[in-house]
C-alpha cells in the first residue's frame, strides 16, 4: 500500500479523463471504518484546495429528511450499520456532481462495497484519481464515535459494532482492490487532527491551493 511519501507522482499520473454532464472531473475516493476522520479532514481539503466534498452518508441522511419514499428503508439500514442499495446512494452523488459547479470531488464513504464499486464504475465510467485511505484503530474510532455528539441515530456501541463488521467485511476488500491498482495512499488516522492533515496536504500537493478569497485580495489591494 502506498504511503504519504511517494504520492504526488501517483496523483500526477492518476488524473484521468472522466467525464460528468459535459465537464472533466477529478475524483478522489475517501475512505476508512466508522470515525477515522473522514468528514474532518475533507473539510481541511476543501478549504485548502477548492474541492467539492460529497459524503454519500450525508446524501443518504438529508434523503431521510426530505420525505423521499426510499427514506424509512435508508433509516433503518443506517441503524443496522448496513449498506444502502447502490442505486439509490449513486443516484445521489451523480445528481450532486452535476449540479455542481466544481470539478474536483471528494466523494467520501463511498464506494463502500464491491456492489457499490462496480456499478459506479458501470454507471458514472469515473475512475478515481487515488483512494485516499484512513487507517485507525477500531479503539480509537469507537471512543471518537462514542463522543461525537452529533445526534446520530448510528452513534451507539451496538451500531458501531455492526459498522465496524461491515467495514472489514465488505469496505476493506474494496480498498484492497484499488490497492492491487496501485491507487491508495494511506494515512495513519490515529494522529492528532492536525497532524493527520500534515499528512494530507503532501498528498495534495500537485492540486493548486485554493484561490484566495477575491473580496480579501481587493481590499488588500485597494486599502494597503
Ligand atoms: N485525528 C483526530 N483526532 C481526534 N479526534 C478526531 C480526529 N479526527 C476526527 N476526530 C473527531 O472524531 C469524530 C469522528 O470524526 P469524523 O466525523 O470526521 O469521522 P468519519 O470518518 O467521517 O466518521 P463516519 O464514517 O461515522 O461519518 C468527530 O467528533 C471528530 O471531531
Ligand atoms: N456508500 C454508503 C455510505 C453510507 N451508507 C450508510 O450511511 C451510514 C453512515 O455513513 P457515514 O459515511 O456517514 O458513516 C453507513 O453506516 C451506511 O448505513 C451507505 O449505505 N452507503
Ligand atoms: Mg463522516
Amino acid at each position: 500500500m502506498g504511503t504519504v511519501v511517494d504520492a504526488p507522482a501517483v496523483v500526477a499520473e492518476e488524473v484521468t479523463e472522466n467525464m460528468l454532464g459535459g465537464k472533466k472531473v477529478t475524483v478522489v475516493f475517501v475512505l476508512g471504518g466508522p470515525g477515522s476522520g473522514k468528514g474532518t479532514q475533507c473539510t481541511n481539503i476543501v478549504n485548502h484546495f477548492g474541492f467539492d466534498h460529497l459524503s454519500a452518508g450525508d446524501l443518504l441522511r438529508a434523503e431521510i429528511k426530505s420525505g423521499s419514499e426510499n427514506g424509512t428503508m435508508i433509516e433503518n439500514m443506517i441503524k443496522e450499520g448496513k449498506i444502502v442499495p447502490s442505486e439509490v446512494t449513486i443516484k445521489l452523488l451523480q445528481d450532486a456532481m452535476i449540479k455542481s459547479e466544481n470539478d474536483k470531488f471528494l466523494i467520501d464513504g463511498f464506494p463502500r462495497n464491491e456492489e457499490n464499486r462496480a456499478a459506479f464504475e458501470n454507471v458514472t465510467k469515473i475512475s478515481p484519481a487515488f483512494v485516499l485511505f484512513f487507517d485507525c484503530p477500531e479503539e480509537v474510532m469507537e471512543s471518537r464515535l462514542l463522543g461525537r455528539n452529533q445526534g446520530r441515530v448510528d452513534d451507539n456501541i451496538e451500531t458501531i459494532k455492526k459498522r465496524f463488521k461491515t467495514f472489514v467485511e465488505s469496505s476493506l476488500p474494496v480498498i484492497e482492490y484499488y490497492d492491487a491498482k496501485d491507487k491508495v495512499k494511506k494515512i495513519d488516522a490515529a494522529k492528532s487532527i492536525t497532524e493527520v492533515f500534515e499528512d494530507v496536504k503532501v498528498i495534495f500537493a500537485p492540486y493548486s491551493p485554493k484561490a484566495p478569497n477575491k473580496y480579501i485580495c481587493e481590499t488588500m489591494t485597494t486599502n494597503p
